[in-house]
């Protein structure tokens, strides 16, 4: 089954300018327009998007009438969280996409010559907080880059043998922890766990002594299918909304102890940071790639035809404390074995509900080659490796102080868009823990 045809969506239109300034390197030109929640200087949490550095508040813009003739109840912008807006469904997410282009088009005088409303409406992105996006009900963790499955098995299994034999079959995940995402600017405390120290027989409790991240990305859905039914995978597009930068904080010590055998349990589930805008597919859609071939074929539920993966490139920094950052891996989520329409399709081919705000993370994005490996468990292989900072200092893994940033964006010869950013800083072990 072809997943989503490629259609025509007028806000995507790459010759349309904005009478906002947008600079080239910017990731949000007006071909973007993201779904986000802000708090602005006045004190008010509002649903928003954002072109250039300036955010507008869409409960101002719903409230003076620029969304005359699409279908919206009064309140859906003044929210605290996203979820009724994609509870609405894909041509409710199109309309307001494509009108808020058409008010921000550089020929439509309608706003750009309104001094007033331009004021109630515009705030410039140093006057407003990012608050988390999605009310989050749901959160599974994917495993989906096979390079990243292959790393992983050869350090804490058998490098010999590293790709278990499930894993070119079924789009393997985790069921992860909702409470503890938290949007992208959130200090992270070290956790503590139980771990088996190097080498040592001993047991013991403690901060963890290989904190790490894991950059990701991940998909937030739509209500789908009822309790007991399923998603035929050629349908699975209508139902995601869009794409954050996710980063799966991991305690690599609590996890190769604990996870035997029912997986990633307290070593990542302390914490998971997003980033705070959610790109949407609709405009996503002029970076469809195809996929790696998928050798054995997938069995009949899975199979899909057509460009099912993203080109999104992908970055993380470590910025030592007070210090300049440093790029640690480069990678792209075009490398990914399962498709998204892949994951989505497995996780309700038993008949589990996908609810409205569900978010679905990738796993890990590794690439094929060194550089690109996306956790510091790879890059310094499990600490035996050591990177070195700019200011000289060596990492195997995460020390406090340190904030790891994560960036997303795509390109062709016409358009650039992105994700911004997603950053946690390391806080010490909570006292008394
Ligand atoms: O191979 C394992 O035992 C575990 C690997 C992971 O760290 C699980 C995970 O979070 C999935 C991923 O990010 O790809
Ligand atoms: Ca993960
Ligand atoms: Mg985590």
């Amino acid at each position: 089954m072809s997943n989503s045809p490629i259609v025509k969506i007028s806000a995507n239109d790459p010759k349309r300018k904005s009478w906002i300034k947008v600079n080239s390197y910017s990731d949000f030109p007006i071909q973007n327009i993201p779904f986000g929640v802000f708090i602005t200087k006045h004190d008010v949490i509002t649903i928003g998007t954002r072109i250039g550095k300036t955010c507008i508040d869409l409960a101002a813009l719903h409230q003076l009438g620029y969304f005359e003739g699409v279908p919206l109840t009064e309140d859906i912008f003044m929210q605290d969280n996203l979820n009724d807006f994609i509870d609405d469904g894909r041509k409710t997410w199109r309309a307001v996409r494509n009108r808020i282009a058409e008010i921000f088009d550089e020929n439509n005088p309608i706003l750009r010559d309104n001094e007033k409303h331009r004021e109630e409406i515009l705030f410039d992105e140093k006057d407003i907080e990012m608050l988390m996006p999605i009310s989050v009900n749901d959160y599974t963790d994917f495993y989906s880059s096979k390079e990243h499955a292959t790393n992983v098995g050869s350090i804490f299994r058998d490098p010999e043998n590293p790709l278990l034999p499930n894993y070119l079959h079924i789009p393997i995940g985790y069921h992860g922890r909702s409470s503890s995402i938290v949007i992208s600017g959130t200090g992270i405390r070290r956790p503590a766990g139980q771990r088996k120290t190097n080498g040592k027989k001993e047991i013991t409790f403690g901060p963890t002594k290989s904190m790490d991240f894991e950059l990701e990305m991940a998909f937030i859905t739509t209500g789908a299918n009822k309790l007991g039914n399923t998603i035929p995978i050629g349908e699975t597009d209508q139902y995601i909304f869009g794409m954050v930068l996710l980063n799966d904080w991991s305690a690599r010590d609590i996890q190769a102890w604990e996870y035997a055998p029912l997986g990633p349990f307290l070593g990542k589930s302390f914490a998971t940071s997003i980033s705070p805008w959610i790109v949407t597919m609709d405009a996503l859609q002029p970076f469809r790639v195809d996929g790696p071939e998928q050798d054995p074929k997938p069995l009949p539920y899975l199979r899909q035809t057509g460009k099912n993966n993203y080109d999104i490139n992908l970055s993380a920094s470590i910025k030592p404390k007070g210090k300049q950052e440093a790029v640690v891996c480069e990678t792209n989520l075009k490398h990914m074995y399962w498709s998204v329409y892949q994951q989505l399709a497995h996780q309700a081919s038993n008949g589990c509900n996908i609810c409205t705000a569900d978010i679905y993370g990738s796993g890990t994005i590794s690439g094929p080659e060194k550089g690109s490996f996306g956790s510091m468990l790879e890059i310094t292989w499990n600490g035996k490796e050591p990177i070195k900072m700019k200011d000289g200092t060596d990492r195997k893994f995460l020390k406090n102080g340190d904030t790891v940033i994560l960036r997303g964006y795509c390109k062709n010869d016409k358009i650039r868009l992105g994700f911004g950013e997603c950053r946690g800083i390391i806080k010490k072990t909570k006292e008394g823990i």
